[in-house]
């Protein structure tokens, strides 16, 4: 991995403002979708976001690809603050059709993002059309036959003649990886890229990625809710985990120390919840007090994960949010209890945490996530 930053997201907001009905004149209700998030995406790094179903994974994915427009905060491709440069503000030095390109997305589902009318030489095609117009029509069908090759999807020719509806879905997703390399971008969004696939498939899709990361010198932002996935790409792909919850990345980090030294309570949770990964100290009560997570139109004052967190003080429901303390060059943690001089230590323990002189049996319920 270079140091070269790629993409940096500078306290990045995401607040949606949900749609009130006819006669509803109160203020509309406030989705805080991403809440202050600081990351940078490195060249040929590998970051994947984990965290509960709704906690802003996706939201954040296309918002550092510059697919979602970002309510506060900033968004920059090497440097370029990408939304300067689609509105044309200030010196732009990298054009928005660039970064565009540069910044590509794989879904979750790639039968809904493929044109069904056209043949895959056709789908695959179109980038090339597009980006290299110099290449000769012969060129540019070599190019396709042979990415199909380096795919495994052989005899190529046989392949690039199909529909996508003749094509299975890990073959459909190879289509989607393709096309998305052939705009030679330098970050692809993967955005539950592996979930619809036979569990058999999913490692095979995932080390196909990674070999090609390393061959196109590709960054990738994986989402997934799934934290042993999660742990084999980031770890193959020598990066990071990032954990999120409520709109905040509260923990990121190597995946080994996220998995076998995590530090903020909730990516004990998320372990805890992962049944390939519950283990030893994990095997009993889940390390929460409640299931319910807060709802994101009203997330909870001072650190979000406080009303659920088994080692919440008095300090953790203050104004503040806790701040990202660097443990390492590649390790952080927003947790007050990563500040030895915090408040949080001589504040008084929330009534049924661990250090809850007043509390008996955790009232943690048996399943913690879906
Ligand atoms: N366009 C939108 N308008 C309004 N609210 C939205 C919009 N997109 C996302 N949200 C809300 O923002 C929050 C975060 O959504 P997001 O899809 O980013 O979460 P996620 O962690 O990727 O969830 P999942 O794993 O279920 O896809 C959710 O409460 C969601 O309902």
């Amino acid at each position: 991995m270079t140091n070269e930053t790629l993409v940096s997201l500078e306290n990045v907001e995401v607040h949606f403002e949900e749609e009130k009905g006819l006669f509803d004149f109160g203020d509309p209700d406030v989705v805080r979708a991403v809440d202050g998030v600081s990351l940078d995406i490195e060249e040929n790094d590998v970051v994947a976001l984990v965290g509960e179903s709704g906690c802003g994974k996706t939201t954040l994915g296309k918002t550092s690809i510059g697919l979602q427009r970002p309510t506060g905060g900033s968004v920059r491709y090497r440097g370029q603050d990408i939304w300067d440069a689609k509105d044309g503000r200030g010196d732009v030095d990298t054009p928005y059709d660039e970064i565009r390109r540069s910044l590509q997305i794989i879904h979750q589902d790639p039968g809904s993002s493929l044109n069904p009318n056209r043949r895959v030489m056709k789908i695959l095609e179109a980038p090339l059309k597009r980006w290299q117009e110099e290449m000769s029509a012969g060129d540019r069908r070599r190019e396709v036959l042979e990415m199909l090759e380096r795919v495994g999807m052989t005899p190529p020719n046989d392949y690039a003649g199909r529909y996508p509806h003749q094509l299975s879905g890990g073959e459909q997703q190879r289509v989607a990886l393709i096309r998305a390399l052939l705009m030679d971008p330098d970050l692809i969004l993967a955005d539950e890229a592996i979930s619809a696939l036979d569990v058999s498939l999913r490692v095979e899709m995932m080390d196909l990625m990674l070999e090609l990361q390393e061959q196109f010198d590709t960054s990738f932002v994986a989402v997934s809710h799934d934290l042993s996935n999660a742990r084999y790409f980031a770890s193959h792909g020598d990066g990071r985990i990032g954990v999120m919850y409520l709109g905040r990345l509260v923990e990121v980090g190597p995946p080994e120390q996220i998995i076998n030294n995590p530090k903020h309570p909730y990516t004990k949770v998320l372990r805890w919840a992962t049944p390939d990964l519950r283990a030893g100290a994990d095997g009993g009560e889940p390390p929460v007090r409640k299931i319910d997570i807060p709802d994101p139109k009203n997330p909870p004052a001072g650190c979000r994960f406080h009303t659920r967190c088994p080692k919440a003080r008095e300090a953790c429901r203050g104004d503040t949010q806790p701040p990202a303390y660097q443990l390492s060059s590649d390790h952080k943690v927003a947790c007050f209890r990563e500040d030895d001089g915090h408040e949080y230590w001589s504040s008084s323990p929330l009534p049924g945490t661990d250090d809850d002189p007043d509390s008996t049996e955790s009232d943690a319920a048996s399943s913690v996530l879906d």
